[in-house]
């Protein structure tokens, strides 16, 4: 007698409706699941539990509820010594808090006062170019969110693209171009938690009008009005520099300067409902005739300017502090 099974899956005809068959349960067992939701990796890696649990243990360890939040560049960490009664607190020591592998950043969150505010910073960020999800890089700021922060203010050493800009510039950004989110890439895609913020943002505002106001007016009062700023920015995804054709680009689109970092963060913020200011130091300038675009000036100078941006924060968190 003939197996069934064996003999009749040798026969090629046997086979191809065998495989029919299959195919055809399949779709049918595919039609009668529920449509599954494509959920964004911001409600899959990090949900409102697990930012909640992040944010607990932040504010079990400082006991401090800060009003103020600050993201420091890795060129401008040393904003951190101007906050007093500071509680150092490790990226790592934080329930799934990402960690940098990047050599020289910081990696940690210093909580204290400044101004007589309330303030958190965190020392180092978390950079989409070193592998991370645009959700890994902007958590940080939904853990500020539910640690009590109303106001946000995010750093980040650039490039210029305008060509009236130099090394030592300050950035006050009036505005972005999302060239993450225009090729379909943002931390607010998918399904949303209305505990953060509704399914679609409006951009409008998003650098806070009235907070952009008073940081030039502060820059100026402070005398650094030569070397401030305000422009659109943009963040690319990769940590090279941009070629002489990419800044052409850039330039095209309106952007003044350019980083790897700050878009999608300032993004996240704005969704939350976080009020933001935003600047960024040229540390790179664009290219001149017979320029290296990776000429980075002395020491001493980018020091001097380093000190310019810790007056502004420290002096703008005064002024809202103080309703000046
Ligand atoms: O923290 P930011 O975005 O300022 O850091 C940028 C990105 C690189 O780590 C570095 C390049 O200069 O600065
Ligand atoms: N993309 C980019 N990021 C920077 N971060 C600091 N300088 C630069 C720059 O010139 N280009």
């Amino acid at each position: 007698m003939k197996c069934q099974q064996c003999c009749a899956s040798k026969s090629p005809l046997a086979r191809r409706l065998q495989l029919k068959k299959q195919k055809e349960a399949e779709e049918a067992e595919a039609k009668a699941r529920p449509k599954q939701i494509v959920v964004t990796p911001q409600s899959l890696l990090y949900n409102y539990d697990d930012v909640s649990a992040m944010a607990e243990y932040i504010l079990r360890t400082c006991r401090i509820r800060p009003k103020f939040g600050v993201v420091c560049s890795t060129v401008l960490s040393s904003m951190v010594n101007m906050i007093e009664n500071p509680v150092d607190i490790p990226f790592r020591d934080i329930p799934q808090f990402p960690v940098s592998p990047v050599d020289g950043h910081d990696n940690k969150l210093v909580v204290g006062t400044l101004m007589g505010a309330t303030v958190i910073a965190m020392q180092g960020r978390i950079h989409a170019y070193e592998g991370f999800e645009l959700a890994s890089c902007t958590v940080p700021v939904h853990v500020m969110k539910l640690c009590g922060v109303k106001y946000v203010f995010f750093t980040s050493a650039a490039g210029a693209v305008n060509p009236g800009y130099a090394v030592g510039d300050i950035m006050l950004i009036k505005d972005h171009i999302n060239l993450f989110g225009m090729m379909g890439s943002s931390p607010l895609i998918g399904r949303h938690d209305s505990r953060f913020g509704g399914p679609c943002v409006s951009m409008v505002n998003a650098y806070d009008n009235y907070l952009l106001e008073r940081g030039m007016e502060i820059g100026k009062s402070l005398g650094y009005q030569e070397c401030l700023r305000t422009g659109v920015f943009a963040c690319l995804g990769s940590p090279s520099y941009e070629t002489e054709a990419e800044q052409k680009i850039l330039s095209l689109l309106g952007v003044d300067a350019v980083g790897m970092s700050l878009v999608h963060e300032v993004i996240v913020a704005h969704h939350c409902g976080l009020r933001v200011f935003s600047f960024v130091l040229i540390t790179v300038s664009g290219f001149g005739e017979d320029e290296d675009p990776a000429v980075v000036n002395p020491e001493s100078f980018l020091r001097q300017q380093q000190y310019a941006c810790n007056e502004l924060i420290a002096r703008l968190i005064y002024d809202i502090q103080n309703d000046l």
